[in-house]
C-alpha cells in the first residue's frame, strides 16, 4: 500500500489532518478561505490509499469492509426520506455489497450502461488540473481509502464511501453526469483564479446541493452531504429566523448562479450555507448558461463575507 507524504503547506491549506496526496498541487487547496489550522491541532494518522493489481483488483482488509458496513447499515436508515428520488434509483441501479467495500468494475459496469462514465483509482484529493480532466473525459475520481470509526459521521477529505455512495448513484443521471462532464471542460480551459471560482459551483451543487423549491419537501442531491451520517440529518435540518438557536441549523438560499460563485467555503467542517435548485434538470440549465461569463462577474465584484470564523493566518 502506497504511504502518502505528509507536506506541512499542503496540510496548513485544507486542514492539519487531511491527507496530502503526491500528486496534490498549490492550486488544489480545497479551502477557500485564509482559515489555517492551528498548528497545535493534533496530528490524525494519515490515510494510506490502495493501489489496485494488475487485474484492477483492490484488496481491502475485514475493519475496511466493517467500516463500509456500519456505514452503509447507518445510511440505509437515514437516505431513504432525505436524498432526492433520482439519487435513491441510481442507488437501486448500482446494487451495493453490504457487507464489503465494492470494486470499481462493478461501479462501472453500471455506470457505463447508464450514462457510459466510469470511475479512476486516485490515491486522495486530487489536482484541479487531474480533476478537470478526469471530469472532461467521463472519468469519475475515486480515492482507494476508507475513513475509520473515529471519522465515521464526518471526514474531512473525500473517501471511497464519499465517492462511490455520495456521488456514483447520481452518476447515473443524465443531467448530473452531463453536469460533471461540461464542467470538466470548462475547468480545463480555466486559469488557474477562474478554477478557485468554478470549485465554488462544484462545491454548492454536486458536493453540497439540495433541491425542492419547498422545504418540506426538499431533498438532498450533493455527494458530500450524503456520504456524511451526521451531515445527512443537519442539512435538512434549516434555521429560520425565529430560531432559538440559529447558528446550529444551517441556512438554505435559493440557487443563484452569481452569489454561488462568491460564497466561500471551509472544506473541514460541516457547511453553514446550502444553495437549493428547483429539480435535478435545473443542472442542465446551469451548465448551458455562461458560467465563465457569470464567473468574470464574480472576479470583478469580488467575495462575500466567510460565514464561518476565519482564523488570522
Ligand atoms: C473542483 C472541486 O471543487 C474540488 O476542488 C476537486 C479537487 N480534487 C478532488 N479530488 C478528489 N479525489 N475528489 C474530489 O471530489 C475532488 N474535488
Ligand atoms: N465530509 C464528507 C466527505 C467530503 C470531504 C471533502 C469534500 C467533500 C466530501 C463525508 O464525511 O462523507
Ligand atoms: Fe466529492
Amino acid at each position: 500500500m502506497e504511504r502518502l507524504p505528509h507536506t506541512n503547506s499542503v496540510n496548513k491549506a485544507i486542514g492539519a489532518n487531511s491527507v496530502a496526496c503526491k500528486t496534490l498541487g498549490t492550486d488544489a487547496s480545497h479551502d477557500d478561505s485564509a482559515y489555517k489550522k492551528q498548528d497545535s491541532m493534533p496530528k490524525k494518522q494519515p490515510y494510506v490509499s490502495h493501489q489496485p493489481d494488475s487485474h484492477g483488483h483492490i484488496h481491502y482488509s475485514d475493519d475496511e469492509n466493517g467500516m463500509w458496513q456500519a456505514l452503509l447499515e447507518r445510511q440505509a436508515e437515514q437516505i431513504p426520506n432525505r436524498a432526492c428520488p433520482a439519487y435513491l434509483d441510481g442507488l437501486k441501479k448500482l446494487n451495493l455489497p453490504a457487507t464489503r467495500i465494492p470494486q470499481l468494475h462493478d461501479i462501472d459496469a453500471v455506470l457505463q450502461a447508464t450514462t457510459g462514465w466510469q470511475t479512476a483509482a486516485v490515491p486522495a484529493l486530487i489536482s484541479f488540473g487531474k480533476f478537470f480532466k478526469l471530469l472532461a473525459n467521463k472519468s469519475f475520481p475515486v480515492a482507494t481509502f476508507i475513513r475509520r470509526f473515529d471519522d465515521m459521521d464526518y471526514i474531512e477529505e473525500p473517501d471511497i464511501f464519499h465517492e462511490i455512495v455520495g456521488h456514483c448513484p447520481l452518476l447515473t443521471h443524465p443531467a448530473f453526469a452531463t453536469f460533471n462532464e461540461t464542467y470538466g471542460k470548462l475547468g480545463l480551459n480555466a486559469t488557474k483564479e477562474e478554477r478557485w471560482f468554478l470549485a465554488r459551483l462544484y462545491w454548492f451543487t454536486i458536493e453540497f446541493g439540495l433541491v425542492g423549491q419547498n422545504q418540506s419537501s426538499r431533498r438532498i442531491y450533493g455527494g458530500g452531504i450524503l456520504s456524511s451520517p451526521s451531515e445527512t440529518v443537519y442539512a435538512l435540518n434549516a434555521g429560520s429566523e425565529k430560531q432559538a438557536e440559529p447558528q446550529h441549523k444551517p441556512e438554505h438560499r435559493a440557487f443563484d448562479l452569481l452569489d454561488v460563485l462568491r460564497t466561500p467555503y471551509r472544506i473541514d467542517h460541516i457547511q453553514p450555507i446550502y444553495y437549493v435548485i428547483d429539480d435535478l434538470d435545473t443542472l442542465f440549465d446551469i451548465v448551458n448558461s455562461d458560467i465563465m461569463g457569470m464567473v468574470k462577474q464574480a472576479m470583478s465584484l469580488g467575495l462575500f463575507e466567510p460565514s464561518y470564523a476565519v482564523k488570522n493566518a
